[in-house]
């Protein structure tokens, strides 16, 4: 039985992509070796649900690049359950060309880690993929980091617990948010004090990109007896 073909990207998204978050000539020949090669995998693992490759410039690239704004001059990153690579791949990509830009992909799935290291490779971006727990590896960093990502892993609550220790190491952290981010929020700090901005997504819909720069854990008492 032959294969399903699956969706390509338009080029009329790309276009889009490249309006809301303009990029230089070799970070776009980057990002297209990075491109065919997800799609080159897409065909045997799910990397990004099939109904969004159509709009996979502007709703997965488009949307990783966004960050840069909020990070001016930031250097080192670690991207937490980087799955496909959104956004740590497209970051290392649009870093790749400034000194000392690094990114760490932090990922526990072996054979999206084995894609990661493979998007790297044929990127030539500078980052080194970390296949094991967030907790594992946030517990062994020692250097700090000028900021952490992540999309679509876990709730706002779980996200300020595993980036907790590196923000109160001077990173800020960027998390990409859908629809539910007002109750995720309210939810967290019962558990967490946070200094936080929301900024809306620039590439539309009811996105949003949460900016911390401060979580400490609320004692027992002030959360209620909550854990
Ligand atoms: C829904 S995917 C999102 C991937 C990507 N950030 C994106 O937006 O397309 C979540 C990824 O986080 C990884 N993940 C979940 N919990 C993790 C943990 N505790 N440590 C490392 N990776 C984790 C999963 O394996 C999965 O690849």
């Amino acid at each position: 039985m032959s294969k399903a073909r699956l969706p390509e990207p338009t080029s009329a998204d790309k276009a889009a992509a490249l309006a809301l978050a303009p990029v230089s000539r070799e970070t776009l020949t980057r990002l297209e070796a990075y491109v065919d090669l997800l799609l080159q995998w897409q065909a045997v693992t799910n990397l990004v649900a099939p109904s969004t490759l159509p709009t996979l410039w502007t709703r997965h690239i488009a949307d990783s690049l966004q960050l840069l704004d909020l990070v001016p001059g930031a250097k080192t990153f670690a991207d937490f359950g980087s799955g496909g690579g959104f956004p740590g791949v497209v970051l290392a990509c649009a870093l790749a060309d400034h000194p000392g830009a690094r990114i760490d992909l932090v990922e526990r799935n072996v054979k999206k880690a084995a894609f990661l290291r493979e998007a790297l490779r044929v990127t030539g971006a500078a980052g080194e993929v970390h296949h094991r727990d967030i907790v594992d590896y946030v517990d062994s960093r020692t250097e700090p980091v000028d900021c952490v990502t992540a999309r679509a892993l876990a709730p706002l609550h779980q996200l300020f617990g595993f980036a907790e220790p590196l923000v109160r190491n001077g990173a800020k952290a960027l998390f990409l948010k859908g629809q539910d981010v007002e109750s995720e929020l309210t939810e967290a700090t019962k558990y967490w004090t946070i200094e936080s901005a929301l900024h809306p997504s620039r590439t539309g819909g009811d996105g949003c990109v949460v900016e911390v720069t401060g979580i400490v854990r609320r004692s027992m008492a002030a959360a209620g007896g909550a854990k």
